[in-house]
């Protein structure tokens, strides 16, 4: 109630000056002269000194329960797409992976109030609308723009690009509920599209604006997006999610001359809940970020494609059209939840690769990591200095596959694009490569990394880098690394002893030391890491059966 009474307290209509000051300084609109910058620098308010201005689309559409579409989806993708998002509200759904069950519209006023609120104050660079359930809200919405100036500023008399409208004209979701009816036809066509940039339906609603025209070939689509031109939006984008027959999803642009095909390969997933809502608010993302029409399209529709991509195998609710991934990073940092995380008592017993070894008793990387898991190691780090990158990387898909049969880790060794283009579960790097700190940014917070340590004050860097654990060593001359300093069971003691991370032993450890090495009985030393002693035999999965076996029995004896 409160809320209402201080409606009236509102700022009128900002002046033009304050509109454009504000274009001016938004990084998404950079087409302004230089010379008009300037100027307007000098009327700079003080508030606004060496602050940024965050490109910024409104939402007007309606909020889904589920939060697979609708209000819910504008804000994930605008979110990911690094652009603010503000929301009108126009209906509130009670809805999910089965359906729509409920609508509740809500009133003409309250749509004006919000509109009012975000529009008075906030000064969105893009307009979008979703879910319009009634030709009132239309009406106000179409007002409020106009009332608001929204699209007052042309290209022609400012040299400011004008705010953009993206209409997407939801009428039915895709479990084939109506969420607008077809009163809502007329105002669209008589209203809303002659102001739009861009509207952006479906087949099923091309096909409602064109009085039922049946729509089932990029040809027909190609007809429906210039004769939905014919009504007035300066652009025309026509989606075939739905086409019948075709393996591409192929969507349809028209601007008034030239016709473009956007096509990307149909991914193969029920989780496509939310599609169109997604693509025109990352179309209206774009725009707000500066990007011109055919550009937005181009980039939303990259966005759309590898969300879903990332997003076919995810399970959420019982229904047939299940959400999507909007904040789709990597694809093992979209699914932390499926990865155990990582455990010091994987260090147990560490098998790092060597091609040379591999290749002189003629087996290959991945008969070897099998090998190894099979006989007991617990981790298993890609050591491959002189492999070919594209070798490296399909090598490193095979292991990887086997690794997760088995759930044991797999890290790459320096390599952080293999690590990544593989979805390891994370690297290991010595102290001249890649810096912790760095590679933690570049990997995200839930992959492993490791790194080599000779001292303790390297120790003490790695836990404060991000790293989690070390590798200590070489404990034993090791003819795997040239020139490597020996650190001994004295300097692995010290280390140990200092660590705040896990350690793993390393160099030159086998059958005949292992023990030696264990039974410095340190806490934090949770393991042995070997090359030759496995990889340089004849038979792996003997010799790590008989190291495994070495490692448990001096460990007992340490307890
Ligand atoms: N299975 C899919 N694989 C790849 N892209 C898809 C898939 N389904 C839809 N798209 C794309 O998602 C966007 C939304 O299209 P569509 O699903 O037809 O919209 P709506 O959700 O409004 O029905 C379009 O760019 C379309 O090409
Ligand atoms: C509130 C709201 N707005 C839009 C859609 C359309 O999305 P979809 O076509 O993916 O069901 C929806 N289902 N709910």
């Amino acid at each position: 109630m409160g809320f209402h009474l201080c409606s009236q307290a509102f700022h009128s209509t900002p002046t033009p000056t304050h509109n454009q000051f504000l274009h001016s300084i938004s990084r998404g609109f950079v087409r302004t002269r230089v010379s008009n910058l300037r100027a307007m620098q000098q009327e700079e308010e003080p508030k606004h000194l060496g602050k940024v201005r965050v490109p910024h689309v409104l939402t007007v559409a309606g909020s889904d329960s589920g939060a697979g579409a609708g209000i819910q989806a504008d804000l994930k993708a605008c979110s990911a797409r690094g652009v603010y998002c503000s929301t009108v509200i126009t209906a509130v759904t009670a809805q999910n992976t089965v359906g729509v069950q409920g609508v509740n519209v809500v009133a003409e006023d309250f749509v004006r109030e919000q509109l009012k609120s975000v529009l008075s104050d906030m000064h969105p660079d893009v307009v979008k609308t979703g879910m319009l359930p009634s030709p009132g809200i239309i009406k106000v919405l179409c007002q409020s723009l106009k009332e608001f100036q929204v699209r007052v500023a042309s290209v022609d008399n400012t040299n400011f690009v004008k705010e953009a409208l993206v209409v997407d004209p939801v009428m039915v979701s895709t479990s084939g509920d109506v969420l607008a009816g077809p009163l809502i036809l007329a105002s669209f066509r008589e209203e809303l599209l002659p102001m739009a940039d861009i509207v952006t339906p479906n087949l099923r609603e091309a096909s409602a604006l064109l009085d039922g025209a049946p729509l089932q070939t990029v040809g027909d689509m190609r007809s429906a997006a210039k004769s939905i031109h014919d009504i007035g939006p300066r652009n025309v984008l026509v989606k075939g999610g739905d086409l019948p027959e075709s393996s591409d999803a192929v969507d349809v642009l028209f601007d008034g001359k030239e016709f473009y095909e956007f096509r990307s390969t149909r991914i193969i997933t029920s989780n496509t809940h939310g599609t169109g809502c997604t693509l025109a608010s990352s179309i209206a993302a774009e725009l707000a970020r500066g990007s011109s029409v055919l550009s937005a399209v181009k980039i939303a529709k990259r966005y759309v494609g590898s969300a879903l991509d990332y997003s076919k195998d995810i399970l959420i609710g019982g229904g047939r059209q299940g959400p999507f991934d909007h904040l789709m990073k990597l694809k093992h940092n979209a699914l932390p939840c499926m990865r155990r995380p990582f455990d010091p008592s994987d260090l147990l017993m560490y098998a790092v690769t060597d091609s040379r070894m591999n290749k002189r008793w003629g087996r290959s990387m991945s008969d070897a990591v099998k090998a190894a898991i099979e006989g007991g190691a617990t981790i298993v780090q890609l050591r491959e200095k002189d492999t070919d990158t594209g070798d490296f990387l399909e090598a490193a898909k095979t292991c990887l596959e086997i690794c997760r049969r088995h759930n044991v880790p797999l890290l790459i060794n320096d390599r952080i694009d293999i690590a990544l283009a593989c979805d390891a579960d994370g690297v290991h790097i010595g102290q001249s490569d890649m810096p912790a700190r760095v590679a933690r940014t570049i990997l995200g917070p839930d992959k492993i990394i490791g790194i080599s340590c000779k001292t303790p004050q390297q120790a003490e860097k790695a836990w404060i880098d991000g790293a989690d654990y070390i590798g200590c060593g070489g404990v034993y001359p090791t003819n795997t690394k040239e020139n490597n300093i020996t650190v001994g069971l004295d300097g692995l003691k010290t280390v140990c002893l200092e660590s705040k991370l896990p350690v793993v032993a390393i160099g030159g450890i086998g059958i005949s030391n292992v023990r030696a090495v264990m039974e410095l009985g340190v806490p934090s030393l949770k393991g042995v890491a070997v090359v030759s002693a496995l990889f340089d035999r004849e038979c792996v999965l003997t010799e790590s059966r008989n190291l495994l076996r070495a490692i448990m029995d001096s460990t007992k004896a340490v307890k």
